[in-house]
This record gives C-alpha cells, structure tokens and sequence, in this order.
C-alpha cells in the first residue's frame, strides 16, 4: 500500500499562525505548511511585530492578544488569500497604521464584502486604488464588537477573517451570513477556534463569537487534502494504482477530502479509516454530474481526468473558482481544448466530453499551481505535456513535481 507523505494544509497552518498569535501565550504549530502562502503568512506576522520561529517540523509564535507589536507596518500578502483577508482583520484589533498590498492576481480578487464589514465595525479601513481590492490601509484603534451583515457568496474567507477577529473585540460579534460558498472551511475554523478555546455559538446563518481572546495551545496540521486530490485522481486514473495518506481519515476537518467520494462514484474503490484514507483505481471510470460548491479547489483535479471517463462529467455550482488564482473555469476549458478535448463552460459549471486528450501539448497555466498539479494527473496519460510555469506550484506545494514523478514511478 504506497504510502504518499502530504504536506501539511495551507488552510489549517494559516489559521493556527492567525490564532497563535492573537493567543495569549506561546503556541506550538506541528508539521506546518512550508511554501509561499503560508511562509508569506508568517512574514506578514513578522512585519507585524509577532514573533515567529520556524524549525523544521515545527514554528513556534508568541502571542499578543492586544494585537500587532508595531504601530506601523507594511505587509506583502504575495499570491495568499488566507494573508490577504485574514491579517486586515488581525490588525483592526490592534493599535497603529497597517498598509496591505499583494500580487498583482490577488490585486484583482475581491474582498470588498469583508471590507465593507470592517468599516461598519467602525475600523477606519482605505482602499488605495480600487474599492474592494489591494493595497488597503487600516488605521487601527481596536474593535468594539456588535452586529454585522456579510455576504460570503463569493469567498468563505470573509467570514472566517471575522470570526477569527471576533474574540479579539470588546464585546464580541454577531455575524449574519448570507449566501455561504465553500461551506466546510467555516467548519475548520470554528474547530480550531475550539482548539484554541473559543466555542462559537451558531444558530443557522448567525454567528455569535465571544470576547475574551485565545488561549495557547500546541495544535498539529492535517495533511492537506486539496493537495492530496492529485495523487488520489492518478490512483483513481490507473487501474490497480493504490494511494494512501495516512493522516487523512474520517475524522480530518477539511472538506476537500470529499473528493474521494467524487472518485468512488466515478468507480474507484476507496477506504477511509480514522487514520488514511486509500483510493485504489479499478479501470472504471464513469462520467457524472456533480455539485463542487462546497470543494471547488479540487474542481480543477476533476476537470483534469474527466476526459477519461467514459461519459460527459459536469461540474456545477462553482462561480466563485473564477476568482481564484486564476479563472478556473475558462484556464480547465483552454488548457482541454488544447489537447483536443469538447468542453462547454456557463457561468457557475464546466461539462467535459469524453475522448483521450492529444498525446502532447504545452499547459498554459496563468500562474496557478492548482492548473499545475491538475494537469499533472492528465500528464500520467499523455505523455508528451509541459508547462509554461511549471514552478507556479511554490504557492501551495514547492516540492510538487518530485513528489508526483517518486509515484508515477
Ligand atoms: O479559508 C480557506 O483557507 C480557503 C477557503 C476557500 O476559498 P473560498 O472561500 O474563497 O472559496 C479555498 O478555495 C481556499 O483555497 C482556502
Ligand atoms: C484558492 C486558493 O487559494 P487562496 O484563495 O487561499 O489564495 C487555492 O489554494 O486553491
């Protein structure tokens, strides 16, 4: 049984560095993410003024529950979501001026629902630019708390950068949530809260979180299952490959590991356990209509075998991949067309004809490692494939190709 050791889960190390350093002590973070989102997290709290050691195998981060040690900072968030909607909210808390700025993609993404949620907090928060987007400076006094309304249609992350500032206001925060996506990284928020000693009370699409800051902890990460997709789709793609993650069993906390079940759909025989779960490829694998909403990220792992099957595979419900690193939707449906592939795409899904992709071509991946690590998986069966930024995979996995190339063997 092929054992594949997954890094740790950039989600996870994200929130475990948010919530270590708005503890009150010192905490331990075990098997943390090492790559560009989760190291860039760890500056922007350097640049902060928190401290953060970093051994191999484990950080260590000096809480502060009054917020940011400097009064002033500058912040790069890179090509990180988690950094650029988590640590705005991480500075409000504090007292000073704190500018954010980011890549030129993460520029383009949106946080405005987020934003606007802070100023009606009363943060005193200004878009440099454009309304909604990177660079944003917040002039920090603190956060009472009160009652708020957000719209967490296009990203989970809104919600989940108010809920990890919740504890850290005067009076704590109601949160009314409308039109959630990406539902089961709330999920893994509200437990790490737990872990870090804050019990949200919710009641539907309202949020109560309590003030009285965290407590520190030592909190081990997950494997990261997005990550882990890759290697369960190429078990899944190869009748008798078999891969198991052990670290990843029934009781992991993030919801991509549902694409397991995708795969058992298809035909894949799979096995999850409290400690593993396995995927083993059987020769079948059927096309189907499946809803991604709540595991978009691996939209793209999906997008990448569905020419194998042996009927059309489409995938709905997922706008909201178009404002990732990239334009999901339509980089899957060039980067199939160019392999010779029927794709149609709408505004929320993809749909994916059956027929084997053209032995070569070169993958056009617009900087996104999930683009990458997808096509990674076709590359299994169509020997001929290279990427024009094959390095892109540095955000969420740097060791992405060595690791992929030690399975196909
Ligand atoms: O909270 C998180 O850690 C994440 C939430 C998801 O984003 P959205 O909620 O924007 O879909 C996911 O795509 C992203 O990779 C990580
Ligand atoms: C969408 C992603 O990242 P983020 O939103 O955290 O930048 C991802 O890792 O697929």
């Amino acid at each position: 049984m092929p054992a594949v050791d997954i890094p740790g889960s950039k989600s996870i190390t994200a929130r475990a560095l948010f919530l270590a350093a708005a503890a009150d002590g010192v905490s331990t973070l075990v098997r943390p993410l090492r790559s560009d989102d989760t190291e860039g997290f760890a500056e922007g709290l350097v640049r902060l003024g928190y401290r953060v050691g970093r051994t191999p195998g484990s950080w260590q981060v000096d809480g502060r529950p009054q917020g940011p040690a400097h009064s002033e900072a500058d912040v790069h968030c890179r090509d990180g979501a988690t950094t650029a909607r988590f640590l705005p909210a991480l500075a409000a808390a504090g007292h000073g001026t704190y500018r954010f700025d980011a890549s030129s993609q993460m520029r383009r993404r949106p946080l405005g629902p987020l934003t606007r949620a802070l100023r009606d907090l009363g943060v005193d928060l200004r878009h440099e630019e454009a309304e909604g987007h990177h660079p944003l400076t917040v002039r920090a006094r603190g956060v009472e708390g009160g009652e708020v309304v957000l719209d967490a249609g296009q990203s989970s992350q809104y919600l989940t950068a108010l809920l990890l500032l919740g504890p850290l206001t005067r009076t704590g925060l109601r949160i009314r949530v409308t039109g959630l996506v990406s539902a089961p990284y709330v999920e893994i928020t509200l437990a790490m809260m737990r872990a870090f000693g804050v019990e949200v009370v919710r009641d539907g699409e309202v949020y109560d979180v309590p003030a009285g800051g965290y407590r520190a902890t030592t909190y081990a990460i997950e494997p990261d299952a997005s990550t882990a997709s890759y290697f369960f789709a190429a078990a899944a793609l190869t009748p008798g490959r078999e891969v198991t993650v052990p670290g990843l069993g029934a009781g992991a906390l993030q919801g991509d590991l549902r694409f397991v079940q995708v795969l058992r759909r298809m035909g894949a025989e799979t096995e999850i356990t409290e400690d593993w779960t396995t995927v083993r490829g059987t020769g079948i694998l059927r096309g189907l209509t499946v809803n991604m909403r709540d595991i978009s990220d691996t939209m793209p792992t999906l997008a990448a075998i569905a020419p194998f099957a042996s009927g059309p595979v489409r995938i709905e419900d997922v706008a909201n991949t178009r404002v990732k690193e990239c334009d999901r939707l339509e980089a899957c449906a060039d980067n199939l067309r160019r392999l010779g592939v029927a794709v149609v795409t709408g505004p929320d899904w993809i749909e994916i004809q059956p027929g084997a992709p053209w032995p070569h071509g070169e993958i056009r991946t617009f900087g996104d490692h999930r683009i990458v690590m997808s096509f990674a998986v076709t590359g299994l069966r169509t020997l001929g494939l290279t990427y024009d930024d094959p390095g892109c995979v540095r955000k969420t996995f740097p060791d992405f190709h060595e690791a992929f190339a030690a399975l196909a063997g």
